[in-house]
């Protein structure tokens, strides 16, 4: 399977399992048949409050001999609820760690550069929000720096990060961020971030690259990448369906790349997408349906803004679903 190279000199494989919103119960499982039928990234997070189930089967997995520690990728991401001060950051680590019965991470990251009030309960997160602010997260991330140094976790990132927030966390920080995770599929390409991450040695991690069918948010008449007709016409031609098209196109970008699923066949139909080769026509077909479409807007984080303010959005005039 592919990898792509960090700044650090480690390299992350380019295609992983996302987590969030399988629900306890069924993760496990996922996590266990990925892992089984080759996967060796699992992308988690503290907010998706199921780390404990990721744990509980990862260790299963070590104890049967299926996979070693060092053979895979595990990312987290710090709860946007435990970014106020230093105590806090260390707390979302150590809970993570704990609950994922793990010594350190591969990857840990800011999961978005907008912070809550420690203990509000997540259904009222609105009545909890801080916001953004700059010096904050140069202070988380000097926390982050030191759980490096204190191999806790071997590199850290950012993520939902825009150009100008990155700029703002580069002006004080001692170590480059290893990766930006963003949405990013192929009706929201993010062609000047992912140029701009390039130029700083930042690797491009694309989430909801199937455009997250079943986020939160839907609405009926929203765009549906999988069903994009130059997605179905590839799809078509190599006897591949609509998801595999999307996971190969970002592959072949460069990027890396985290689809989620509990269901077991589309876990192992995803995993088959890292051997579908697009031709260049197929690319560019593909590059060409791009919309500027933002499905996740993040707007709850920040209610007195317009997500326009939130995302920055002179940077790339991305349209939102509301
Ligand atoms: N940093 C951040 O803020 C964010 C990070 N992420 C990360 O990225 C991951 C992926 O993004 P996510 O938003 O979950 O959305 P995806 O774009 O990965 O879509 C997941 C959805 O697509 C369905 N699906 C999966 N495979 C197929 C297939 N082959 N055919 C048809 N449908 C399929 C899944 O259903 P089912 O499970 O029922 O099979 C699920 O409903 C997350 O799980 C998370 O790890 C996501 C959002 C924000
Ligand atoms: C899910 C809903 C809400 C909260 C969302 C929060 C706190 C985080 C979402 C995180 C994402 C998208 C993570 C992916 O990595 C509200 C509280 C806003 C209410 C609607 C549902």
């Amino acid at each position: 399977m592919s990898s792509v190279t960090l700044n650090t000199g480690a390299s992350i494989p380019a295609f992983g399992l996302g987590t969030w919103q399988s629900p306890k119960g069924a993760v496990g499982k996922a996590v266990e048949i990925a892992i089984r039928a080759g996967y060796r990234h699992i992308d988690c997070a503290h907010l998706y409050e199921n780390e404990d189930e990721v744990g509980e089967v990862l260790q299963k997995l070590f104890k049967e001999g299926v996979v070693k520690r060092e053979d895979l990728y595990i990312t987290s991401k710090l709860s946007c609820f435990l970014m106020s001060n230093k105590e806090d950051v260390t707390e979302s680590l150590t809970d993570t760690l704990t609950k994922l019965q793990l010594d350190y991470l591969d990857l840990y990251l800011i999961h978005c550069p907008f912070a809550a009030k420690k203990g509000t309960p997540f259904m009222k997160l609105q009545e909890g929000i801080i916001g953004y602010f700059p010096d904050m997260i140069a202070s988380v991330w000097e926390t982050m720096e030191g759980f490096v140094a204190k191999g806790l976790t071997k590199a850290i990132g950012i993520s939902n990060f825009s150009i100008t927030k990155t700029e703002n966390l580069l002006k004080t920080a001692k170590i480059v961020p290893a990766v930006n995770q963003v949405e990013c599929h192929a009706y929201l390409q993010q062609t000047k971030l992912q140029q701009y991450c390039k130029s700083k040695g930042i690797a491009f991690e694309a989430y909801s690259p199937l455009g997250s069918p079943a986020r939160f948010n839907v609405q009926p008449g929203d765009p549906v990448v999988m069903e994009d007709p130059a997605v179905k016409e590839i799809a078509s031609k190599h006897g591949a369906s609509p998801a595999q098209v999307c996971i190969a196109f970002l592959l072949q970008s460069g990027l890396v790349v985290i689809p989620k699923s509990v269901t077991e066949s589309r876990i192992i139909e995803n995993l088959k997408a890292t051997e579908l080769v697009l031709t260049d026509e197929e690319m560019k077909s593909l590059r060409a349906i791009d919309k500027n479409c933002r499905l996740l807007s993040f707007q709850w984080f920040a209610p007195d803004k317009t997500v326009d303010q939130i995302w920055d959005a002179s940077e790339d005039e991305a349209f939102v679903l509301q």
